[in-house]
């Protein structure tokens, strides 16, 4: 409570905001006091005030803090591409960095997408170093294209490629199998959308709502798709269930409140069986029974066929089911019937989604690496990293409707390429840090540390040119509009990074739109692959998420055992109490007495019959016994 009291007292302190007469074009101290340019710093003051000149920013002379770690081992080189390139402070002269501009910038005309790599420090030495390294990852994305077994470990074809231009499919039973689900899914939304097919017990008579149960690359998509493209007043509005927290899902339930009864549930699972989604599926199932409604006339499964979900649909006669395939993995499932049913069902145009990836990957064909629009983005995450992830990327798109993109992109590559093997066996523990969330918001969070602190980081800015829809835009003060604003804060945030030898990506795109989506979801599918061949690893199996998944199975199988000894105990007359140490001992598990007192303390927190006497502070004083003795004791 005292730091409560402690910041409204403080609030009060603020000076308060000048009264800002409506559409208001006079001069205040909120407008800046000349028009912006491009090379104004990080900090374009609205007082009035402008911070550093400009022209600072960008002729002093850069010195990259330390010496990269590339540079480090120039001098022990082992033949891997770039170790005898010691890196270089970064160029300054304007004049110079204009041509690298012109010479490196990218452009997509159809998709009017722009890849800028001029701020990335690479050299021409280290592109053609590079060059045997590409041929060989443009030959095993064109082997994968064709079906081979490009993941290994598991013995899988790797097809996203065909989601979007089935006739790549390696064979015509594959190649169907795509169409028809695209044709069911678009009968289907379309169905849904106009009430031809309505939910039993709705006074609306059509469904208004979607609640996409799924995880990780079963949520993500879909997630980020939905925060980009949903209209205003989508035919149908999407909530997520994304987790096992059961307040976060009560949450979700109390928001729907009676649309309930006009919500379709789409659970999307590809193996059927993953743990958070099926308890979802169980949480919403009883909201389900306990609003009175028929759960199966509402429920959509996306998995494989066979799967535990898959069956218990069928079973249970659900409304609807679509295939997810064998050949496509979680994280690049977003045009699969995984994203495309929830976004056809919000009213975006999956045609075109499909459309700008096609398009993008048809780019991503080509074995010139200027011309490759993947293969640029993978040479600076080589260059910038080092090819062993010794710098983080940070995603930067300057626009609100982008802001789920970088955690999008945090599935997609750090679980491709967070691998501990390379595919020779050879330990490497390889991978690239993503996180990031919006700009200029974060110019108001973490950039002071990226352009002065810990440099540890390279930055992709992802620059939208159209503000708004056209007819909507004001000029808030003479000749600048809010866009202006947002558009300014990027560019300078580019230079005040650069200026401070912090190398950085710009991707531009016209407008926000399914095909601009479509593309820049094609691009880092890409990308990731080629990255991956670069480096010599398996971008498309994740063994590493196995640990934790048995590590918590165990944890609730270690909660059984508690219970059922302290149901043992607690059964006898008089009840015996059971310190920790006891419990552990009768869970013949000694070793895990921390874990022992971790169950017990959450159980106990949670209203969950366990009595526990004692100083919780310190957990050797604690005795805990059941308050009602289960005579089944069935905990196992
Ligand atoms: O779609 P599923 O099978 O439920 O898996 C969800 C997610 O879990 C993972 O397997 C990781 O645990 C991801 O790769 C996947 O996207």
């Amino acid at each position: 409570m005292a730091s409560i009291s402690g910041l409204c007292s403080s609030s009060s302190n603020l000076i308060p905001k000048p009264n800002l007469p409506s559409l208001s074009r006079i001069q205040s101290p909120w407008m800046i006091s000349s028009p912006l340019r491009i090379e104004d710093n990080l900090k374009i003051s609205f007082s009035g005030i402008s911070s550093k000149s400009s022209h600072s920013l960008l002729t002093h002379s850069v010195a990259r803090d330390a010496p990269s770690s590339l540079s480090k081992i120039a001098a022990t080189g082992d033949g891997v591409p770039g170790k005898s390139v010691a890196k270089k402070g970064l160029e300054t002269d304007p004049k110079v960095l204009w041509e690298r501009y012109t010479e490196w910038l990218y452009q997509h005309k159809d998709l009017g997408l722009y890849l800028d790599v001029s701020r990335v420090g690479f050299t021409d030495e280290f592109v053609k170093e590079m060059e045997p390294r590409f041929m060989k990852a443009f030959q095993a994305m064109e082997d994968l294209e064709k079906g081979a077994i490009a993941n290994p470990d598991e013995g899988r074809m790797v097809g996203h490629y065909w989601l979007r231009n089935p006739k790549l499919s390696p064979n015509s039973f594959l190649r169907l199998q795509i169409e028809n689900t695209l044709e069911a899914i678009s009968t289907f939304a379309e169905d849904i959308i106009v009430g031809k097919i309505k939910p039993p017990s709705s006074p609306e008579g059509r469904f208004t709502h979607i609640l996409s149960v799924g995880i990780g690359g079963s949520a993500l998509g879909p997630q980020f798709v939905a925060e980009a493209l949903a209209p205003d007043n989508p035919p149908l509005k999407i909530r997520f269930i994304d987790n096992t927290d059961p307040a976060g899902i009560d949450h979700q339930i109390a928001q729907l409140g009676p649309e309930l009864a006009s919500t379709l549930v789409i659970v999307v699972s590809k193996s059927g069986g993953t743990p958070e989604t099926r308890n979802g599926l169980l949480e919403v199932q009883k909201a389900f029974r306990d609003a009175g409604l028929n759960f199966a006339k509402q429920g959509v499964a996306i998995t494989q066929e066979g799967s535990l979900l898959d069956n218990t649909a069928r079973i249970e006669g659900w409304l609807s089911r679509f295939p997810m395939f064998d050949w496509v993995g979680g994280r690049t499932s977003e045009m699969s019937a995984v994203g495309l049913l929830a976004a056809a069902l919000q009213g975006i145009n999956i045609k075109e989604m499909l459309e700008g990836a096609s398009l993008m990957d048809e780019a991503n064909r080509t074995n010139v690496v200027k011309n490759n629009p993947a293969a640029l983005l993978a040479l600076c995450w080589y260059w910038a990293s080092d090819g062993v992830g010794s710098k983080d990327m940070v995603v930067l798109p300057y626009k609100d409707s982008l802001l789920l993109f970088s955690r999008y992109l945090q599935q997609l590559v750090m679980e491709s390429l967070g691998k501990e093997f390379d595919l020779d066996g050879n330990k490497v523990n390889q991978g690239l840090t993503v996180y990031g969330n919006k700009g200029s918001t974060d110019q108001h969070a973490y950039i002071q540390q990226l352009r002065d602190g810990v440099h540890n980081f390279f930055a992709t800015f992802i620059e939208v040119l159209r503000d708004r829809p056209p007819g909507h835009d004001w000029e808030l003060e003479p000749g600048v509009t809010c866009g202006d604003y947002l558009f300014g804060m990027l560019q300078g945030t580019r230079s005040a990074l650069y200026a401070n030898g912090r190398e950085s990506v710009t991707v531009t795109v016209q407008e926000v739109n399914p095909r601009s989506v479509g593309a820049l979801i094609a691009l880092y599918e890409r990308a990731v692959g080629i990255y991956a061949s670069l480096v010599n690893i398996n971008a498309y199996h994740q063994p590493g998420v196995e640990a934790g998944k048995k590590a918590a199975g165990e944890v609730l199988a270690l909660q059984k055992r508690v219970l059922s000894v302290l149901n043992e105990a607690s059964c006898k007359d008089p009840v015996e109490p059971l310190s920790i140490e006891e419990v552990a001992d009768r869970c013949h598990s000694p070793e895990d007495i921390e874990m022992v007192y971790k169950i017990i303390a959450h159980m106990a927190a949670n209203d969950r019959a366990i009595i526990a006497e004692g100083d919780c502070g310190s957990p050797r004083s604690v005795k805990v016994f059941l308050g009602e003795c289960n005579v089944d004791g069935l905990y196992g």
